[in-house]
């Protein structure tokens, strides 16, 4: 942890000013103005992301807890720019990901959150689940698994039979492959009819649906702490549905919507939050296995259970902007992986 009186800069007495990069100068000088920090965080985010994220209450929150959030210059060695204790990161390409990596090679001292080759494996629909899969989580709170599901890597001729083998029972949702990011990975459909998914364009994962009742649980994790959120989701397929309907239908994004189920009039075994315990178990191991820290979770309760939970997606640094009390819990999580490398150190 880098103390107080080492980070002032002293103008003054510094020989080598030259040499002095422009983002260490500004660093400086933003320490100057900002006497306690105790944490420097540089962060390379796409703009969106600044935007729901880097909110002014989370600023001004941290700057009272001596956190300094700095803008990595992309155009810039990362060599160059800092000192930081911490970098904070969501840009895709392999490119970064180089950087990323040599970056940490070099600067041992620094925490990457997170590595990229583990914020890679959730680039994947099918290896993103795989962890939860291989994991069977069972206990007295629940069980927590994955629908069942099929890669469909070419070939959308091939899928009618593909789905009868595997003997994946329909609706389907279909969803790409690849998760990247782009507004593409995000276009899912819901397919009625084994037929009509020749119209579908692999690569992409056939997911069995699963009804639950309209509402999902968005489980957030920074480092230690969860928070559960409610979201609308799809409504359940009902077989009279089922029967009277055919193609491939695509839906949009109901769970990003910044509307939150937590106040909706909802029937109360179908709100009711999973249980703690068997959410802290699965954060835990999860953590663990997929070596991240900060992801979340979209898992839903099987319609007519109390009990029966499926993982159906991970997110590699959500929108934690839209998180309760993030501010408190980030600015808390940030500081405490500090504390924990100056422990280790001493
Ligand atoms: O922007 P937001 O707040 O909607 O956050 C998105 C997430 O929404 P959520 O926190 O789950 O409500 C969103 O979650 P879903 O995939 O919609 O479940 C993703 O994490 C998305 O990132 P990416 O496009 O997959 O890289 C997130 O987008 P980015 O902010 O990372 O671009
Ligand atoms: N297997 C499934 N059963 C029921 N609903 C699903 C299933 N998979 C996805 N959904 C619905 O589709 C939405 C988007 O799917 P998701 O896998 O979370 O993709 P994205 O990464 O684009 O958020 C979910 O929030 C949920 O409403
Ligand atoms: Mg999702
Ligand atoms: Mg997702």
């Amino acid at each position: 942890m880098r103390l107080k009186d080492e980070f002032s800069h002293n103008n003054d007495d510094d020989d080598e000013e030259e040499t002095k990069t422009m983002s260490q100068c500004s660093i400086g000088a933003l320490q100057q103005q900002q006497k306690n920090v105790v944490v420097v965080v540089g962060y390379a985010l796409t703009s969106k992301k600044v935007k729901s994220f880097l909110q002014p209450k989370l600023e001004g929150f941290a700057r009272n807890k001596g956190i300094l959030f700095v803008a990595i210059d992309q155009n810039r060695p990362l060599s160059d720019q800092g000192p930081f204790d911490i970098v904070l990161h969501k840009l895709t390409g392999k490119e970064w990901r180089q950087i990323l990596e040599e970056y940490r090679r070099t600067h041992p001292e620094v925490t990457v959150l997170d590595p990229p080759d583990a914020i890679l494996h959730l680039h994947n629909r099918q290896s993103m689940l795989q962890c939860v899969a291989d994991m069977n989580l069972s206990d007295s709170y629940g069980k927590v698994g994955v629908p069942r599901q099929l890669v469909i890597k070419r070939d959308a001729s091939s899928i009618p039979d593909a789905v009868a083998k595997a003997g994946l029972m329909l609706p389907l949702v279909a969803k790409p492959l690849v998760a990247d990011g782009s507004a593409k990975s995000h276009e899912l459909s819901l397919a009625y009819d084994q037929y009509s998914l020749q119209k579908l364009e692999p690569p992409l994962v056939l997911q069995e649906f699963v009804n639950h009742g309209g509402v999902l649980f968005k489980v957030y994790i920074v480092g230690e702490a969860i928070k559960v959120v409610r979201r609308f989701s799809l409504p359940d397929v009902t077989k009279r549905e089922l029967s009277k309907n055919a193609g491939v239908f695509r839906f949009p994004r109901v769970s990003c919507a910044a509307a939150s189920a937590d106040d909706a009039d909802l029937d109360p075994s179908v709100a009711e939050l999973p249980p703690r315990p068997l959410l802290e178990k699965l954060a835990k191991e999860l953590r663990r296995r997929l070596g991240l820290r900060l992801f979340n979770l979209d898992i839903i309760r099987e319609h007519g259970t109390r009990d029966h939970f499926y993982v159906i997606d991970i997110n590699y640094f959500p929108g934690y902007g839209k998180m309760p009390g993030y501010e408190h819990i980030f600015t808390d999580f940030l500081l405490s992986l500090v504390q924990s490398r100056y422990k280790k150190k001493s």
